[in-house]
């Protein structure tokens, strides 16, 4: 199993790249795995703290399932993946069945802040797209599709998101292996990536 992780910050492009490169393979040889699916539950909780919780931070994220998860498509084993809803800031209690493919690509803003998962990556690209190019994706992308208001993003935006990409998130562009410009759409770069999994198929 080839294992590709892509990072990058939030509104980078990540998710439209990784579309991008599987669309034109072949069906049902290449599975991803969002870090967005192992946030931890926060079921304890009501949504007035949740909301509070800091989604940029490492420890926001449930990194041990998601090591075991992979460790067990590796070994042929399929995974539960949880679904996440960004409207109510949890795990909605269902899981999606994810079986084993030939290349596995796990996304995520902070998949290579885990040393033990980073060490699982065969290749490690990083999509850079610039602050305020992905602030505004960001603002439309929320309003849009997760339930959020100006107010909320850019609240968000000043106190947690900003500082934590600086502090963890831009700091890993140091272990890609390619960075991928994405402040327009970038074919050539989905091209070379595709044939690299193609190699593999
Ligand atoms: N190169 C690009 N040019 C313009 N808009 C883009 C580009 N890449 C992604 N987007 C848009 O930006 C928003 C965030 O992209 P997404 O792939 O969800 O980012 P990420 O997964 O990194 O958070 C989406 O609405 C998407 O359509
Ligand atoms: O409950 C949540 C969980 C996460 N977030 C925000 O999502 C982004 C990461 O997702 P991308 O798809 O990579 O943008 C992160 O910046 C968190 O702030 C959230 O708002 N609510």
């Amino acid at each position: 199993m080839l294992i590709i992780g892509i990072a990058g910050g939030t509104g980078c492009g990540k998710t439209t790249v990784v579309n991008k490169i599987i669309n034109e393979l072949p069906e049902g040889e290449v599975g991803v795995i969002s870090q967005d699916s192992y946030y931890k539950d926060t079921s304890h909780l009501n949504y007035d703290e949740r909301i509070k919780i800091n989604f940029d931070h490492p420890r926001s994220i449930d990194f041990e399932l998601l090591v075991e998860h992979l460790k067990a498509l590796k070994i042929n084993t399929p995974v539960n993946q949880p679904v996440y809803s960004f409207v109510k800031h949890n795990r909605t209690g269902d899981t999606v069945l994810t079986h084993p493919r030939k290349v596995m690509i796990v996304e995520g803003i902070l998949i290579f802040t885990n040393p033990e998962l980073r060490e699982m990556f065969d290749i490690k690209l990083f999509v850079h797209a610039d602050t305020d190019e992905r602030l505004i994706r960001r603002l439309k992308r929320d309003i849009s599709e997760r339930g959020r208001d100006l107010d909320e993003v850019l609240s968000r935006y000043q106190m947690t998101l900003k500082p934590m990409h600086d502090q963890f998130i831009e700091p890993m562009k140091e272990y890609a292996d390619m960075i991928i410009p994405n402040n327009k759409h970038n074919t050539v770069a989905i091209d070379i990536v595709r044939s690299i999994i193609t190699q593999k198929l």
